[in-house]
């Protein structure tokens, strides 16, 4: 799940993108880029690391000019090198870069139409750079000098054609503007926002509202499904449906677990529907055990407390901060490989003992993925002196595999599949195990916006809202991306740690 930005701005866009980027972090800690342009010359600098770490002063101070956009990565596709870093760079036409959250999952066929019948040149296994040279090649079809507004469009138009999957986008024309676009099914987020200034008004796209006001954005609204948003440098705004039959299917998922909760998307305060999904969960505990005996409720940081809250309260049960974070190591799952996953959850997370001697305690989190985190928790919690340990997942199981942009390639790796709900509680050693119902989950969501007839649940029920997931493409990603193949790569790029990246500033 990476985070997208993009401004343009009456002064340099250097610090808002920077500082915007680290408003996202939350959506990819493995790799960050901006690029910038300046009379007619861009400034790129990507690298692998968190935002604070990849961009130096020097490099701060060399990213000059008032349009720009940034990109901060959660692998999904290709290798965690850092040539994958975005925005990736195209040189002709006019020089575009692009910065993309999503997965295409016609990432193979489409590669091999650029490379034979577009003539064009991939440099990466990332679906991003596929991406971009399909949009670019379209863009050069129209053989203009000076690009409009509407073969900005007919290009976008043309890329849903040709593009299957999840992809919000921002691309930057080097000399005109910004594009931005979602897939024709929204699956992921993207929104846009005005910013009034002494010297005059400016832009920004982003994934998260939470990018926009910080900055200081007032947000305009959601990018629809298929549609495109494009600002020229002089800060003209256009917008255009782009798809031929857009329907709006967002992911759930950003919901349950990766946005931050002060965002809003597609109308949906993330905040309301995690509280709204603890009140839900606490209903199903009371039906299903109007007896209980816990003493007290204990949200797993970070994510899990906004629901955590209503649900002890539903429930009349004292709500306690049992298990302190350490501030300085970010999210687990989004983290590369199961080794340093789980042995950062350790680090992570610590109990204060007191809460837990002798007390049952129901433990929530916001889902169960990999059982990396719950695994790990209801043994330091037993640890710390517990009597029994109840466990509250505010999703339902995660039994299949996501291809739209979070890296969960196989089902084989996820704890719940191919298993009742029994069998994880015991494999998760929890006394009780109890998991929100799909239904409340999905009622949860909506009730933000009535409008949204079906959400991305695809990880929850095996249905892809793009239609064009068989078999034998899960399968194939099950075998490309598995965690034991994604090992090998990674050993293969350290041993020969010799990927050039192009224009990249050093
Ligand atoms: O079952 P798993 O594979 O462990 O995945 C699920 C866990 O991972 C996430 O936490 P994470 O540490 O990434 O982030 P957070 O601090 O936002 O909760 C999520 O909130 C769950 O706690
Ligand atoms: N999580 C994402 O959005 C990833 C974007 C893209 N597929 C990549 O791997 O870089
Ligand atoms: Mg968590």
């Amino acid at each position: 799940m990476c985070g997208i930005v993009g401004i343009v701005g009456t002064t340099n866009v250097n610090q808002s993108l920077y500082d915007a980027l680290t408003v996202l972090q939350h959506r990819g800690q493995d790799a960050a880029g901006i690029v910038t342009f300046e009379n007619e010359r861009f400034f790129l600098r990507k690298d692998n690391g968190l935002v604070k770490d990849v961009f130096r002063t020097r490099h701060m101070r060399r990213l000059v000019g008032n349009v720009g956009i940034g990109h901060v990565r959660y692998p999904t596709a290709g290798t965690s090198s850092s040539a994958e870093a975005q925005p990736f760079y195209v040189n002709s036409p006019y020089g575009i870069t692009l910065a993309h959250n999503g997965n295409l999952t016609n990432t193979e066929e489409l590669a091999n139409d650029v490379f034979r019948s577009d003539l064009r040149h991939i440099n990466t296994n990332s679906d991003s750079e596929v991406l971009l040279n399909v949009f670019a090649h379209e863009l050069q079809k129209k053989g203009k000098l000076n690009p409009t507004s509407e073969d900005v469009f007919d290009a976008v138009r043309t890329v849903h054609r040709r593009s299957r999957g999840a992809y919000a986008a921002i691309a930057m024309i080097t000399g005109y503007g910004i594009v931005g676009f979602r897939d024709p099914n929204g699956i992921r987020p993207a929104c846009f926002g005005v910013r009034e200034t002494p010297e005059g008004r400016e832009y920004m796209i982003a994934s998260e509202s939470v990018a926009l006001a910080s900055q200081g954005f007032e947000l305009i609204r959601d990018i629809a499904p298929g549609e495109a948003v494009y600002i020229e440098t002089d800060g003209s705004l256009y917008t255009q449906q782009c798809a031929e039959s857009p329907k709006l299917n967002p992911c759930i998922f950003e919901h349950v677990y990766f946005a931050r909760p002060d965002s809003i998307i597609d109308n949906i305060s993330v905040y309301k529907s995690r509280l709204r999904m603890g009140e839900a969960l606490a209903g199903k505990i009371k039906r299903d055990m109007p007896d209980h005996d816990i003493d007290v409720v204990i949200p797993i940081p970070d994510t899990s407390r906004t629901s955590a809250l209503p649900l002890a309260y539903d429930l009349g049960v004292k709500f306690r901060e049992g298990l302190i974070k350490n501030r300085y190591i970010g999210r687990t799952f989004i983290m590369p490989g199961q080794t340093m996953r789980k042995r950062s959850v350790r680090q992570k997370l610590n109990p204060i003992e007191l809460e837990f001697q002798g007390k049952n305690v129901l433990l929530v989190d916001d889902s169960i993925v990999r059982g990396t985190t719950c695994q790990e928790i209801v043994q330091m919690v037993r640890d710390a002196g517990a009597r029994k340990v109840y466990f509250a997942s505010a999703a339902p199981p995660v039994r299949y595999p996501n291809v739209y942009g979070i890296d969960m390639p196989a089902a084989k790796e996820l704890i719940a599949h191919g298993r009742t709900e029994k069998e994880v509680e015991e494999l998760i050693g929890a006394d009780w195990l109890i998991y929100q119902d799909l239904d409340d989950l999905v009622a949860c969501a909506r009730e933000g916006n009535e409008a949204i007839s079906e959400f991305d649940c695809s990880v929850f029920n095996g249905h892809y809202p793009t239609g064009d997931v068989t078999e034998e493409y899960l399968t194939r990603l099950e075998e490309e991306r598995s965690e034991a193949k994604k090992n090998e790569r990674n050993k293969e790029l350290t041993a020969d740690s010799d990927v050039i990246d192009i224009h990249n500033d050093e």
